[in-house]
């Protein structure tokens, strides 16, 4: 096994998955560096949430290697998997799955509650976080009482709350209209940066990658260059496009 480079605190080599068969990922390599944010890219199926659920730990590939942090993940047990993921690793879902018997802090508060932090403390960092979520107001309301936006937000607020390594982050604002996207990605952002997580965000969509420091593009399960080219007028072709690596 060869280290990955010092400055990746997340490193992928060679992931080859196959889903019942057929190729989700085939031979993708990559590194996130320490504190950036991370977009990864590509059409609906090519393999963005399989690539997240591998470098989180959750799925283990049938070829290839992830590091996390100097150490390899690929060759820990089942039980230090789900340690490493507990204590330094947070996910936001497309549609916010949160425990419908909980309100909004004791939801935002249960990682932090898990991690073995007073319910005290950790309940005044779920408020802090929500606050900053602008879903403050909703701190008691359990689920069901909560627009969709407001649920995604409160699972934001739970990701960030326990201030993890790295956060990854699956289509975060998908289940929100256009207009809260923007802010919810600002928020999720600015709080990265200020607390110096890692975020990987998977994304279609060209207008949330752009929060990402970098873009790492797949298209059918492999790594591509995304290739920007001169604007052009609209009737006379496509203003980027996609070559395999
Ligand atoms: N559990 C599964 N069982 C069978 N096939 C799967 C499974 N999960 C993913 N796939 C297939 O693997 C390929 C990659 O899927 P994946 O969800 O990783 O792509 P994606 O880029 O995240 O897509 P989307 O944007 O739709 O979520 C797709 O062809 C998908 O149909």
């Amino acid at each position: 096994m060869v280290a990955p480079p010092d400055n990746d605190v997340l490193w992928a080599r060679a992931l080859h998955v196959r889903h019942n068969g057929s190729p989700a990922l085939t031979g993708v390599s990559l590194g996130v560096h320490e504190g950036e944010i991370l977009a990864v890219t590509g059409p609906r199926g090519s393999g963005k949430t399989t690539l997240l659920q591998c470098l989180s730990g959750q799925l283990l590939a049938q070829d290839g290697e992830v590091w996390f942090d100097q150490a390899p993940v690929h060759t820990l047990r089942p039980s230090a998997r789900e340690r490493l993921r507990r204590n330094r690793f947070g996910w936001i879902d497309p549609a916010p799955a949160l425990v419908p018997e909980l309100n909004s802090w004791e939801n935002a508060a249960l990682p932090l509650m898990l991690r073995g932090v007073g319910r005290r403390r950790a309940k005044a960092t779920a408020l802090e976080w929500l606050d900053r979520l602008d879903v403050g107001g909703c701190a008691r309301t359990r689920p069901y009482g909560l627009l969709q936006s407001e649920r995604q937000r409160v699972a934001i607020a739970r990701a960030l709350a326990p201030a993890p390594t790295v956060i990854f982050a699956d289509e975060p604002t998908a289940a929100l209209h256009r207009a809260d996207r923007a802010q919810v990605l600002r928020t999720l952002t600015a709080a990265a940066r200020s607390h110096g997580i890692t975020v990987v965000l998977a994304t279609h969509d060209a207008d949330t990658a752009a929060f990402a420091d970098r873009t790492v593009s797949l298209l059918d399960g492999r790594r591509v260059n995304t290739v920007h080219l001169p604007a052009v007028a609209e009737t006379e072709g496509r203003a980027a496009c996609s070559l395999s690596a």
